[in-house]
C-alpha cells in the first residue's frame, strides 16, 4: 500500500495582512510510531514539531523518493481539519475532486500546542484516495497547468515551494495573492500567535549574524554589554526587544527629515524590508520607531509587522518616514538607524550617505552614537539624517529619543582587530605623541590599564618627570613611533605639521583633538561648518580636523576617539562609564582603538565614517543644545503669567484710578510680589507646561490618525515640540517646586483652607496639589537615565504616559478647586485680563479634552494599529490591507 502524504503548514506571517503563507512537502515518514518529535538542534525550541505518521507507508517511487529528516522551517501551529467536502466559501479553496479528501489548514485562531496533530484523516486515507490539499491562496496554476499526477497519487499542489533541504536552511517565498476577504483578517490573538522575538527571526534567518542591542532608553554605555548569546548569534530577551519595536540591521527605522537626507540613502528601507536570506522572517522584525506608547493596546501582537506587499521604497514625491529617531533615534552620514534606529530611530541613528559595505558598517555605529549627539539645528544636513523617533504618546521621551531602540547589527565574520604589539611582559604597546595635560593624563590611564606608553615628546629630557610620574617612557617622536603602530595624537592639530609625519605612515592614528584651541580658529571653523545648509557645501568647507589628518597622512589610518574627554577627568579617574564616541573609515582600525577604550574602562560607540568626526568634534563645545526650546518655552510662559499677575494684583488699580484726581500710586500691594506673585506664576506655568508636554502627543496623535500612518514626517515645530518634553517636564516640576515652596512658607495661614467657604473644597484642592506635586516628582526622577534604565521600558512608559497623565488630571483639580467660582466669572476689569488661573487651566482642559476621544477603543484601535506600522494608505501607493 501506498500512501502519499504531505502535510500542509499554513500559518500566519503577518498580523493584518497576511496571506497565509503555505507550505506542503512531500513526506514520507517511517510507520514505526504514530507520533514522533522532530527537534533543530541548532534552533531554539519552538523548532520542534510533531508528527503524526500514517500507517501506511507508501515505499519510495522516483517521484516520492526524497527523505527529510527535519520539518519544515517554521511548524504548523495547528493542523486543523475541516470536513474534507465542505471547506469555507471565504477561503477561495479549489477543489479538484470532490471524493475524499484530506485538508490541513492550520488557524491562528487555535491555540498553538506541541500536542501532536490530529490524525490526518478520522478515517484512513485509502492509498488510492485522492488526496486535495487546499491553500488560501488563489490556486490558479493548478487550475490552468494541471501536471498529469500519478495514477496512484493523484494530487493537486496549489502552492510547493522547495521542500527543506538536510543542508541548507528552506526558504520561505512570499505570495502575494488576492486578500480572500475585503476585511483585513483578524490580528491573532497574542496568546496564538506564533512567539519570535525579532531577533530570534533574524538569528534564524542569518545565523552567523552578530547582533547588538542596547537598551533603547537611556545612555548606550548602559546597556552596551548586554549581550546574550544564542548558538553562535545572539538575541536579547522577548520583552526587551519587542516592547522596543526593535529593528532590522540597525538601520532604516530612521525617519527621514528632508528629501536631501532621503536621497542620500534611497536604499535604506530596501534594506530593512529585504532580508538576506530571503526568507520574509524579517518582517516580523518592525521598523516601528516608536517606543510603545500610552495608545498601544497590549492586545497588540507582540511582533507589529510591515504589510509584505507594501513596497519597502518611498515615493518619490517626499520622505516618507516618520519624524522619529526612533528613536530612536540618525544624523551621520554613516549611520542611519533605524531606527532611525529613532532611532529611532533608534527608533534615528546617525545616518551616513555613504553606500553599500561602508554603509553597513556603519550601521553598527550610527545606532549608538546618538546620546553624544545632540542635534543641532542649524546643521541639518548630515548631523538629522540621525533623526530619532520619538513616542508622541510619553511625556518625559528618553534621555535621547535616538536611542528609542539601538539595535545594531554586524556581520560576525568581519574581519578580526589586528591587535596592539606586546612587550616582553606582555603588555600593549601604544604610542601617545605629545606631553602636555590631555597626553600625560591618558598615558596614566593607559598605564593603570596595563599599557606599555611611549610619550614621544620634541624634548624627551624636560619632560621625563612629569612622563615618568604617570608611568610612561618618554622618548622622541622619532623613538616613540617605532614603539607601536598605534599612535594617540595629543598635539594641538596646529602644531600637527611639525611631528615627523612619515613616521606616522600605515599606522592607526587615534586623533584626539577636539577643535583648535584658538578660539579664534576654533570660531571660524565652526562658523564655517554651519554656515552653509548644503551639504555638499558644508563638505567642502567644513572638514573635520581628522579628515584633515587623513589627508595628510594618506596611508595611515585615523580613528577620531577621546575628544569627548578632559585631561582633568581623565586624569582623576572617571567614575562610572562615559561614552566615547569613535568614529574611522577603517573598520579594523576602529575595532582597535574601541578595545583601548574599553580597556580604559570607557564605553566606545562608533560613529560610523571618519566623516562623523565633524560632529564628534563639536561635542565638547555644545552648549545645552537640547535644553534650548525647553528653556525659551518655560522662560516666557513664566514671563506671561507673571505680567498677568502683575497688571491684575499691582497695576491694574492704580491704573484704573489714575484719572481720578488725588491719585496718588499706591505701593502696597507691591509687598507680595515675591510671595504671591512668583507663587502664582510658578503654578501657573507649572500646569502650563504639564499640558505641554502632553499636548504635542495628542496632536501627533490626531495628525497620524489622519494621515493613517505614521512614515510621514511632522511638521519642524512638532517634531521640535516632542523632543523637547523631557526638558519642559524637568522645568515643569522645578516650577511646581518654586510654587510649593512659597506656598507652605509664606501662604498657608491666609489661605483659609478650613473657612466655611472652601469647605470640603480647601483640603481636596491642597490634597490634588500635594499628590501633584509628589507625582510630578516621580515623572522627573523616572526620567533621569539612571533610573529609567533600571525600569523596563512597560514600566516607563507606564510612568511617564499613564502616572503623567494622572498629574495632569490632579494639576487641574487643584486649580478648579481652589478657584472654583473665579474660573467661569470675570469682572473683565483690569483690561480684561483674565486671572492666573483661568489662564493656566486653559491648556490643560484642552489636552484632556483633546485627549479623550483617542481613549475610545475603535479610534485607541487605529492608532495602535497604526503606530505598528500599519498604513492606511500606503505612501507607497498601495492601500494597506
Ligand atoms: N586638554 C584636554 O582636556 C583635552 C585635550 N584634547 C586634545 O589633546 C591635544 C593636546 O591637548 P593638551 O595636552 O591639553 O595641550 P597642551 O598644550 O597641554 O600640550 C600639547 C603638547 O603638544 C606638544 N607640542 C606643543 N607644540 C608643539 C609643536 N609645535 N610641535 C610639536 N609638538 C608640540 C607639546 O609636547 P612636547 O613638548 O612634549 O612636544 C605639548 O605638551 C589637543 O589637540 C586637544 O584638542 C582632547 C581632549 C581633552
Ligand atoms: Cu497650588
Amino acid at each position: 500500500m501506498r500512501v502519499d502524504r504531505e502535510l500542509k503548514y499554513t500559518y500566519p506571517t503577518s498580523k493584518h495582512t497576511t496571506p497565509l503563507q503555505t507550505y506542503t512537502s512531500n513526506h514520507p515518514f517511517l510507520p514505526v510510531t504514530n507520533k514522533h518529535t522532530c527537534t533543530l538542534p541548532t534552533h531554539p525550541p519552538f523548532h520542534q514539531q510533531t508528527y503524526t505518521f500514517n500507517p501506511f507507508p507508501p515505499p519510495p517511487t522516483p517521484s516520492n523518493q526524497k527523505t527529510h529528516l527535519y520539518p519544515p522551517p517554521l511548524p504548523p501551529t495547528n493542523l486543523h481539519i475541516p470536513n474534507p467536502p465542505h471547506t469555507h466559501p471565504s477561503t477561495n479553496n479549489l477543489h479538484i475532486q470532490p471524493r475524499p479528501t484530506t485538508t490541513y489548514t492550520s488557524t491562528p485562531s487555535l491555540p498553538r500546542t506541541n500536542n501532536p496533530p490530529p490524525t490526518l484523516h478520522p478515517h484512513p486515507p485509502h492509498p488510492f484516495h485522492q488526496q486535495t490539499y487546499t491553500s488560501n491562496t488563489p490556486p490558479a496554476p493548478s487550475r490552468t497547468n494541471p501536471t498529469p499526477p500519478h495514477p496512484f497519487h493523484q494530487q493537486t499542489h496549489i502552492q510547493q515551494p522547495t521542500p527543506p533541504s538536510l543542508t541548507t536552511p528552506p526558504t520561505i517565498t512570499h505570495h502575494t495573492p488576492t486578500p480572500p476577504h475585503p476585511l483585513p483578517p483578524k490580528p491573532p490573538h497574542p496568546h496564538h500567535a506564533p512567539r519570535r522575538t525579532s531577533l530570534e527571526a533574524l538569528h534564524r534567518t542569518s545565523p552567523h549574524t552578530r547582533v547588538d542591542v542596547s537598551h533603547p532608553r537611556g545612555r548606550s554605555y548602559t546597556y552596551s554589554s548586554s549581550r546574550y548569546s544564542v548558538n553562535d548569534g545572539y538575541y536579547l530577551k522577548t520583552s526587551s526587544v519587542e516592547r522596543c519595536h526593535a529593528l532590522a540591521f540597525g538601520e532604516s527605522w530612521h525617519r527621514r527629515r528632508s528629501e536631501s537626507d532621503w536621497q542620500k540613502r534611497p536604499n535604506s528601507k530596501n534594506k530593512m524590508a529585504t532580508n538576506p536570506a530571503g526568507t520574509g522572517i524579517m518582517e516580523n522584525i518592525t521598523p516601528s520607531d516608536s517606543p510603545p506608547s500610552p495608545f498601544d493596546a497590549p492586545t497588540s501582537s507582540p511582533l507589529p509587522s510591515v504589510p509584505p506587499n507594501t513596497p519597502s521604497t518611498p515615493s518619490p514625491s517626499g520622505p516618507p518616514t516618520t519624524p522619529f529617531p526612533s528613536s530612536g533615534q540618525p544624523r551621520f552620514p554613516s549611520a542611519s538607524q533605524n531606527r532611525d534606529a529613532k532611532m529611532p530611530d533608534l527608533p534615528e541613528m546617525g545616518e551616513n550617505e555613504s553606500p553599500g559595505a561602508q554603509r553597513q558598517s556603519q550601521v553598527s555605529s550610527s545606532s549608538r552614537n546618538s546620546t553624544l549627539l545632540r542635534k543641532n539645528p542649524r546643521s541639518r544636513g548630515a548631523s538629522e539624517t540621525s533623526a530619532g523617533r520619538i513616542d508622541p504618546g510619553t511625556a518625559f521621551p528618553p534621555y535621547d529619543p535616538r536611542f528609542s531602540l539601538s539595535l545594531s547589527v554586524s556581520a560576525a565574520n568581519g574581519a578580526a582587530a589586528s591587535q596592539l604589539p606586546l612587550d616582553d611582559d606582555g603588555r600593549k604597546k601604544i604610542v601617545v605623541l605629545g606631553s602636555g595635560d590631555f597626553g600625560l593624563a591618558l598615558a596614566t590611564r593607559l598605564v593603570q590599564a596595563n599599557y606599555r606608553v611611549a610619550v614621544g615628546s620634541r624634548d624627551p629630557e624636560r619632560c621625563r618627570s612629569k612622563v615618568e610620574a604617570t608611568g610612561g617612557i618618554p622618548m622622541t617622536h622619532a623613538e616613540a613611533l617605532r614603539e607601536s603602530a598605534v599612535v594617540v595624537l595629543a598635539v594641538p592639530f596646529q602644531h600637527t605639521g611639525s611631528l615627523p609625519l612619515s613616521n606616522l605612515a600605515n599606522k592607526i592614528v587615534i586623533d584626539s583633538e577636539s577643535c583648535h584651541f584658538d578660539n579664534e580658529t576654533m570660531h571660524a571653523r565652526l562658523v564655517l561648518y554651519r554656515r552653509s545648509s548644503n551639504p555638499k557645501d558644508r563638505d567642502s568647507s567644513g572638514r573635520s580636523q581628522a579628515e584633515h589628518l587623513q589627508n595628510l597622512l594618506p596611508t595611515a589610518r585615523v580613528v577620531k576617539a577621546f575628544n569627548v574627554l578632559s585631561a582633568y577627568t581623565l586624569s582623576r579617574g572617571i567614575r562610572g562609564s562615559k561614552e566615547v564616541p569613535v568614529c574611522g573609515d577603517d573598520k579594523e582600525a576602529k575595532q582597535l582603538v574601541s578595545e583601548v577604550v574599553k580597556d580604559l574602562r570607557l564605553d566606545p560607540t562608533d560613529l560610523g565614517g571618519l566623516q562623523s568626526a565633524r560632529e564628534v568634534e563639536e561635542i565638547p563645545f555644545q552648549f545645552f543644545t537640547e535644553w534650548k526650546f525647553g528653556v525659551i518655552l518655560s522662560t516666557v510662559v513664566w514671563c506671561i503669567m507673571f505680567v498677568v499677575t502683575l497688571f491684575r494684583s499691582q497695576l491694574c488699580s492704580n491704573l484704573e484710578n489714575m484719572h481720578k484726581p488725588n491719585f496718588t500710586w499706591d505701593w502696597s500691594g507691591f509687598d507680595g510680589i515675591v510671595r504671591d506673585n512668583v507663587s502664582s506664576s510658578s503654578a501657573g506655568a507649572a500646569l502650563t507646561l504639564l499640558a505641554l508636554c502632553y499636548l504635542p502627543g495628542v496632536i501627533a496623535a490626531y495628525i497620524q490618525l489622519a494621515r493613517g500612518t505614521k512614515y510621514s514626517e511632522f511638521p519642524l515645530w512638532l517634531d521640535t515640540w516632542l523632543k523637547g518634553r523631557k526638558h519642559i517636564g524637568i522645568l515643569m516640576l522645578w516650577n511646581a517646586a518654586i510654587h510649593a515652596i512659597l506656598v507652605l512658607s509664606y501662604s498657608m495661614g491666609s489661605v483659609g483652607l478650613y473657612d466655611d467657604t472652601y469647605s470640603w473644597r480647601g483640603p481636596t484642592y491642597v490634597a490634588c496639589g500635594a499628590f501633584t506635586l509628589l507625582l510630578a516628582g516621580v515623572l522627573g526622577v523616572a526620567s533621569l537615565p539612571s533610573v529609567s534604565a533600571s525600569m523596563t521600558w512597560r514600566e516607563f512608559s507606564f510612568v511617564q504616559s499613564r502616572v503623567g497623565w494622572l498629574v495632569l488630571l490632579l494639576a487641574s483639580f487643584h486649580i478648579i478647586f481652589n478657584f472654583w467660582d473665579g474660573l467661569i466669572k470675570n469682572n473683565f476689569s483690569c483690561y480684561f485680563l483674565p486671572s492666573i488661573a483661568q489662564l493656566c487651566i486653559v491648556l490643560p482642559l484642552l489636552t484632556l479634552v483633546l485627549k479623550l476621544p483617542l481613549l475610545t477603543p475603535c479610534v485607541d484601535r487605529s492608532l495602535t494599529r497604526i503606530r505598528q506600522g500599519y498604513e492606511r494608505v500606503s505612501l507607497h501607493g498601495l492601500t494597506g490591507v
